[in-house]
């Protein structure tokens, strides 16, 4: 076993990185692979597994599986002590270095990214309430603090979080993590603090990682002299809860008191409604008594401080909720974050209008039927918990009979994704269990992408519904034309090589000119079609209707008044009036599916000469069609046309187009 693992893995050198480690973790696990996983990754994997299989045996795959699974919940079982647990040595010579963090990041579906989008913080620290700018070393601030402060709220920083600050290949400062993570990171380091030694001052023995549900994290410190110290941090209010005691100006521990939670609570609310992102920074001394196999404390802490991260608000949003407005779209705000942080930032952005705001505990508390009164009116839900997401989608989606998109990027957002429509998760600061519980990856993690892919969407329902508006004509116009001159006179007008042709300018040149139309702007302007709308709409019904109509009676008076109008009285009178029928029928199609470009728009013309492939169609389609009527007559059974009969032929499909013009002023119900 080990040989073999050294032969075929020895050459892979760890990577200290989660997505090598990510990488590894698929490739040997895929046999317990999620079967739903979507389209990301089933392209390369499939060619991977082939050539793999040649290499390993099944059995040896599943092993290795097994163990490094095995090496996982003994990780997540001992979450608690992340530096005791040991790696088995088969996942070892496998090349799978899993180090605490690396498998943390995986179990947890979080992935450590470098992120900065974050514009500084605002903090509130022993009463005093100062900005810091992202780039300014702000160190007078910390000069204005007590020192004893200041070293606490290091040591929180530091210690507490689930990022890291490290120095790159060209010994600059690089700081990984979350955009909540890095901006405290960064506040640390602009007051003057030291990662790494603050790090080496004491030891990490017990770790709970953020929990959306919780939104908290902790941690307990070991020191040298053998005293433990619990950090805490999480959503402000929650925090503030579990506080019992404050760091006063003067640096020193005081019972809060009504005055002083009053303070704190004005200063979450005067930062949260400034749009910032509060959390609550807090601590507490658990003694030396402490055993490692308890629970972190819940309640008991004292507040070092509250800290608000401004996360503007990225340039175009406002207009793509605009968009998304017109276009019938109705954009909802769910997120984790404090109410009033919510309501600020929704209303910024212009979700937050007439609606209501609510809470994720309120929520959840609500019956069935208060859910179907309010549902539709939520426009903002705060201090979500993952199934309260997930509950909203399912509600909109089942008893509302919605199509729902939803965009995420958090491990938290996963259950919520899966549940919709269409899932969009970020490519930057998604995690990996968020990209995978996603239909559709947004590579620039940018709102304004949602509403291309909504136009793009669009487009392209569009268009099949024109091709198919166009196909259909021509399907009944030829069908009526044939079976009824059958019936009555004994032969079909259309012979069989015609027929071909016309079924190739229908469907493989009518797909190619009519599904290629750029979307345009106002696609964004027409509602959306719903889950139950009709794909073939009564507009289409109507010109489909209409047009077939026009060509019949048009065909109708060719067979039956044709040889007079065109006086024909040669020999082959039959032949040229057939040849009349077809070309007509032909140039008929080809100004239909010039009107076909629009379903409901008069001007059919707009852009034409933009759409290359439309314009190259059409002209193919008439210079083969002169080459079969003039010079292909044997085959096609057709016979040569004077000027005249082509001026007559081409004239007659032409009119389809203001009778198509016409049509589309007849009002008919949307759909
Ligand atoms: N690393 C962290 N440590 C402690 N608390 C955090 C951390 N990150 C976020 N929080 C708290 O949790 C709240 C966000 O919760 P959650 O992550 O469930 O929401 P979310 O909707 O995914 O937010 P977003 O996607 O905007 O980050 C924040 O308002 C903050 O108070
Ligand atoms: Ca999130």
């Amino acid at each position: 076993m080990e040989s073999y693992l050294n032969e075929n893995f020895g050459d892979v050198k760890p990577k200290n990185s989660s997505e090598e480690a990510l990488r590894r973790w698929r490739k040997l696990c895929w046999l317990v692979k999620n079967p739903k996983r979507r389209f990301r990754f089933t392209a390369n994997l499939s060619k991977r597994f082939e050539a793999e299989a040649i290499r390993r045996s099944n059995q040896e795959k599943f092993r290795v599986a097994v163990l490094v699974s095995q090496a996982a919940l003994q990780f997540i079982h001992g979450l608690n002590l992340s530096s005791e647990y040991t790696v088995p040595e088969e996942v070892k010579a496998a090349g799978f270095e899993i180090c605490a963090d690396e498998l943390g990041s995986i179990v947890e579906g979080r992935d450590v990214k470098k992120l900065k989008i974050h514009d500084g913080v605002e903090a509130c620290l022993c009463g005093k309430i100062k900005e810091v700018g992202s780039s300014k070393i702000s160190s007078d601030f910390s000069s204005d603090l007590p020192e004893s402060a200041v070293r606490i709220l290091l040591q929180s920083i530091f210690n507490n979080t689930g990022g890291e600050v490290v120095r790159n290949k060209d010994d600059k400062i690089e700081i990984l993590g979350t955009p909540t993570e890095t901006a405290l990171l960064e506040f640390g380091l602009s007051l003057g603090g030291d990662f790494q030694e603050e790090r080496l001052a004491s030891k990490v023995v017990q770790v709970e990682p953020f929990n959306s549900l919780k939104k908290r994290m902790g941690v307990v410190l070991l020191f040298p002299d053998g005293s433990f110290r619990a950090h805490c941090k999480g959503a402000s209010e929650i925090i503030l809860a579990a506080c019992d005691k404050v760091i006063d100006s003067k640096g020193e521990v005081v019972p809060l008191h009504e005055e002083s939670i009053n303070y704190l609570k004005n200063t979450i609310e005067n930062f949260a409604s400034e749009a910032l992102r509060t959390l609550c920074l807090a601590y507490m001394e658990i003694g030396s008594e402490y055993s490692v196999e308890s629970p972190i404390p819940i309640t008991g802490y004292t507040c070092i401080g509250i800290v608000g991260i401004k996360d503007p608000v990225r340039p175009g949003v406002r207009e793509s909720v605009a968009i998304c407005k017109s276009a019938g779209i109705t954009v909802r705000m769910v997120t984790g974050d404090n109410i009033n942080t919510a309501k600020a930032i929704a209303r910024e952005c212009g979700i937050l209008t007439e609606g209501i705001a609510i809470e994720g505990p309120e929520f959840r508390e609500k019956t069935e039927e208060e859910l179907l009164d309010i549902i539709p009116k939520i426009q903002v839900m705060a201090r979500s918990a993952p199934m309260d997401k997930h509950t909203l989608v399912k509600h909109l989606r089942t008893t509302f009979e919605d199509v729902v998109a939803v965009t995420g990027d958090g491990t938290n957002d996963a259950p919520a994704l899966h549940e919709a429509d269409i899932g969009l998760a970020m490519a930057i600061a998604g995690t990996e269990v968020a990209k995978e519980s996603a239909d559709v990856i947004i590579l620039d993690d940018n709102f304004s992408t949602i509403v291309t892919v909504a136009k793009w969407g669009r487009s392209v329902y569009i268009n099949i519904q024109k091709f198919v508006q166009f196909q259909l004509t021509v399907n009944i116009v030829a069908l009526i034309v044939n079976f009824s001159s059958a019936c009555l006179t004994g032969n079909a007008p259309l012979t069989a090589v015609q027929l071909l042709w016309v079924n190739m300018i229908m469907d493989t040149l009518g797909a190619l000119a009519l599904a290629t139309e750029p979307p345009n702007d106002d696609l964004m302007k027409r509602p959306p079609v719903g889950r139950k709308g009709n794909f073939i709409s009564n507009v289409m019904w109507r010109n489909i209707l209409g047009q077939s109509l026009y060509q019949f009676v048009i065909i109708w008076f060719l067979q039956t008044r044709g040889k007079v109008a065109f006086h024909l009285d040669e020999p082959d009178s039959d032949l040229v009036l057939n040849t009349l029928i077809f070309n007509s029928f032909v140039f008929c199609q080809v100004f239909n599916e010039i009107s076909s470009r629009e379903m409901e728009k008069v001007n059919v013309f707009e852009g034409i000469l933009k759409n290359y492939v439309f314009v190259a169609v059409l002209t193919c389609t008439i210079l083969f069609q002169i080459i079969i009527i003039e010079y292909v007559g044997t085959y096609a059974n057709t016979h040569p046309l004077s000027l005249k009969q082509w001026f007559g032929s081409v004239f007659l499909g032409f009119l389809g187009m203001p009778i198509a013009a016409a049509l589309k002023l007849i009002p008919v119900g949307s759909s």
